[in-house]
């Protein structure tokens, strides 16, 4: 393997939530961009990335059969596997990671369908130099805390905050010891990182986008849209 490279690497695309704070009708994953459904741009980029080997869509159980057919129709060209997921994020990633056999994982929210190749790229030579590594930012707002009745209960220090991304990458064998170890314990994180931070694994920060949004309520569409509009005039694909 070339020094800083990962190799050939899976990726796992969860994408079998519901979109309950989006509130439509079709998940979000599956709502038309610029023709295509969401989860389609997510997937063509990790499709062109050279370092990915095997991909797996992650979806709800009524939705495997449409999203095969996605997959042929839009012309996805690496080895992929569209399995169900579970209730919580979590199980849906465990899911996922029973199907991958590459020694490097990543973990990418198929609702993030603004991810860059060469985010793609940090996000995995950090992790082959470190061990684990995630996409952040760093927080822009002031973030306090609140106590029950709504009443400011601290500020934090904003130089240590970071809004974290997906996508996620570690060591297959790690993300599977910090799954298992996670059901055991009956522990529900909201992100991959938290499971391996509970085994003592460091985890490396790298920096991502504030483009690289999750489509998560409706004003995150019309983000989506302009997103797609600028990159669209300054000549860059999705
Ligand atoms: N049981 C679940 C829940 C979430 N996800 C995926 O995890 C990503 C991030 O989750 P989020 O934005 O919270 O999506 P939803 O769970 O669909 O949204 P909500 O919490 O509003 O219902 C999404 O791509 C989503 O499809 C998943 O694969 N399986
Ligand atoms: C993994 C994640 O995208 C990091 O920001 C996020 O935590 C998952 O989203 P959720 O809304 O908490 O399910």
């Amino acid at each position: 393997m070339q020094a800083g490279a990962i190799g050939q690497a899976g990726v796992i695309v969860v994408a079998a939530g519901r979109g309950t704070r989006m509130g439509t009708r079709e998940s979000k994953q599956y709502l038309m961009l610029e023709e295509k459904p969401i989860i389609i741009h997510t997937l063509e980029t990790f499709d062109r990335h050279p370092w990915i080997a095997e991909m797996v869509l992650v979806t709800g159980e009524q939705d495997v059969e449409r999203c095969q057919s996605w997959v042929a129709e839009y012309g996805i060209t690496k080895k992929i596997k569209v399995v169900p997921g579970g209730a919580e994020r979590q199980q849906s990633v465990y899911h996922g990671l029973l199907h991958i056999s590459t020694p490097w994982v990543l973990v990418h929210d198929g609702v993030r369908p603004f991810v860059t190749s060469s985010q793609i790229t940090s996000c995995c030579e950090a992790a082959v130099h470190h061990g684990a590594a995630v996409l952040a930012v760093p927080v822009k707002d002031t973030v306090k805390k609140a106590d029950e009745q709504g009443w400011v209960a601290g500020t934090l220090n904003r130089s240590e905050l970071w809004a974290i991304q997906t996508p996620q990458a570690f060591r297959r064998d790690d993300l599977l010891s910090a799954h298992e170890r996670a059901a055991q314990d009956g522990f529900i994180g909201t992100d991959d990182s938290m499971l391996i931070e509970r085994l003592g694994i460091p985890v490396k920060l790298v920096e991502g986008g504030y483009n690289n949004i999750k489509i998560t309520t409706p004003e995150d569409l019309d983000f989506a849209e302009w997103i797609r509009k600028k990159k669209h005039l300054l000549g860059e694909g999705l």
